[in-house]
Formats: structure tokens, C-alpha cells, sequence
């Protein structure tokens, strides 16, 4: 996308039979940036983050994204009995040929070391062969986002990828996200603490009410305005 823009969303609109949930929101969200998106539970954050990967259909709006998203989330969905590295190198099995993807031991030698690399990048590398089911959740959560690297995305969306983990390991994978950022990547993950958010992004958007009631560098964006996407109705009192 020639402006600088990894992801952008416009005029998105999701409905599940009646009830309306996106009502028409908009997104833009550059290479090298962090966005946290926050809202009270049901505001259609997940639905949002569904819509850019393809798990649902949107009923209007557009969506464009510089090359194909990747996405982790709360529940990490890694095989428990198979290593660091073999878990991350299924990153990258829909670029494989099918005779090779069907066993780790035929994962080609070049493969295991761009998993290697995003292992390195998540700062992994030394546990690369222990079985992923031995590793703590904040590793596990950093073996998922390993995998999504090696996706080769420019665009990584996390939906709670924190919300599992004790507040340290929280911290330590939300500045991670924001290191990845910092080395280029568009990062927007959906977080259910404010605090981490302004800690740790370089942008908040809000929603509230199926729209973006917040949009501003972290810096810019009050307390109260935070506050206010938790009231019911998106109103401070
Ligand atoms: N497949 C579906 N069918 C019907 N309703 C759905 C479906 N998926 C989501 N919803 C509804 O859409 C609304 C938004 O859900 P969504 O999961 O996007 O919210 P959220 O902001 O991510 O919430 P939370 O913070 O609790 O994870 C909720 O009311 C939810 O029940």
C-alpha cells in the first residue's frame, strides 16, 4: 500500500442477525506501529479483528491489508507434544508443498532456520527443542507469536493475548508486541487492561456502541476517555 498504511479498515459493518455490532468503523494502521484496541466485553473487538483475517464475513466495508495478516490469540493453539521449533515452523505450511508439510522430519532445512530466526525474535531461541506443552504460557504465548512470524505477515493482530497471563508475563508479551512493532511490523492487539495499553502502545482505539469513540496516539488520550469505554452507553457520569 503506497502510503505507508499496513491495514485499513473503512466503514466496516458486521451484524449477527439483529443485532448490529460494527456500525461502521474505521481503522488505519501503519508499518511500525502498535495499536491496542480496548472496549467493554461484547463491543465487537474480536468481530472486528475476525473480519480483517477472514473468519467472518463483513455485510459491508472494505478492508485492505499489505499482504496476509497472521493472528494469535488468548488460547494458544499449539500441538503440546511437539517442540518449539515444529510448532513454529507449521507457520509456514501453507507455503509448503503438500508432500513436505505432512511430517516435522520433512520440514526443509531452510524452513527450521526462519523458525529459528522468529524463535530468536522472541527471544525463544534456547527452548527451540523443548515440547511446547513443558513451557510456561508466557513462552507458549511467545512460541504462537513465533509461528505468526513466520507467516512473513506485515501485519500481526492479537486478540487477548495477555489475558491468560500472570500481570509480569502480560508485560513482558505486550512489549514484545511492541518491540516487533518497533522492527516494523503493524501490531494491533485487543487488550483488556488500559494500563498495558498506555504502557506499551503507540496508539488507542476505542470502540464503543459498534463505532471508534477513540482513536489517538496513547499519549493524547485521557483517563476519563478511557474510562468512558467501559460505561454502558459510552458515557462518563
Ligand atoms: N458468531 C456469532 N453469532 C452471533 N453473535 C455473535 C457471534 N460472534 C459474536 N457475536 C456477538 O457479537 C458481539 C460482539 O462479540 P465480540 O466477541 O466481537 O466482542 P468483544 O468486544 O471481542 O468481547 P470480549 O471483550 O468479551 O471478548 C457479542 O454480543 C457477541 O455475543
Amino acid at each position: 500500500m503506497p502510503d505507508g498504511s499496513a491495514l485499513r479498515i473503512s466503514n466496516l459493518r458486521k451484524s449477527f442477525g439483529e443485532h448490529r455490532v460494527l456500525d461502521g468503523i474505521d481503522v488505519d494502521v501503519r508499518a511500525g506501529e502498535f495499536v491496542a484496541v480496548l472496549g467493554a466485553n461484547g463491543c465487537g473487538k474480536s468481530t472486528a479483528l475476525r473480519c480483517v483475517v477472514g473468519l467472518e464475513r463483513p455485510d459491508a466495508g472494505e478492508i485492505t491489508v499489505d499482504g496476509r495478516p497472521a493472528m494469535v490469540f488468548q488460547r494458544i493453539h499449539l500441538v503440546n507434544r511437539r517442540s518449539a521449533l515444529d510448532n513454529v515452523c507449521a507457520g509456514a505450511l501453507g507455503r509448503l508443498p503438500l508432500r513436505r508439510s505432512l511430517s516435522p522430519r520433512l520440514f526443509p532445512r531452510e524452513l527450521r532456520e526462519e523458525a529459528m530466526w522468529c524463535l530468536e525474535r522472541v527471544g525463544l531461541a534456547d527452548h527451540a527443542g523443548r515440547r511446547t506443552g513443558r513451557l510456561s504460557g508466557g513462552q507458549q504465548q511467545r512460541v504462537a507469536i513465533a509461528r505468526a512470524l513466520c507467516q512473513r505477515t506485515n501485519v500481526l493482530l492479537a486478540d487477548e493475548p495477555v489475558s491468560a497471563l500472570d500481570p509480569s508475563a502480560a508485560v513482558r508479551i505486550s512489549e514484545l508486541l511492541a518491540s516487533l512493532a518497533a522492527e516494523g511490523l503493524a501490531v494491533v492487539a485487543v487488550l483488556h487492561q488500559p494500563q498495558l495499553a498506555v504502557r506499551c502502545a503507540d496508539r488507542i482505539v476505542g470502540l464503543s456502541g459498534g463505532q471508534v469513540t477513540v482513536d489517538a496516539p496513547t499519549g493524547a488520550v485521557s483517563s476519563a476517555e478511557l474510562d468512558a469505554l467501559y460505561v454502558p452507553g459510552g458515557v462518563v457520569v
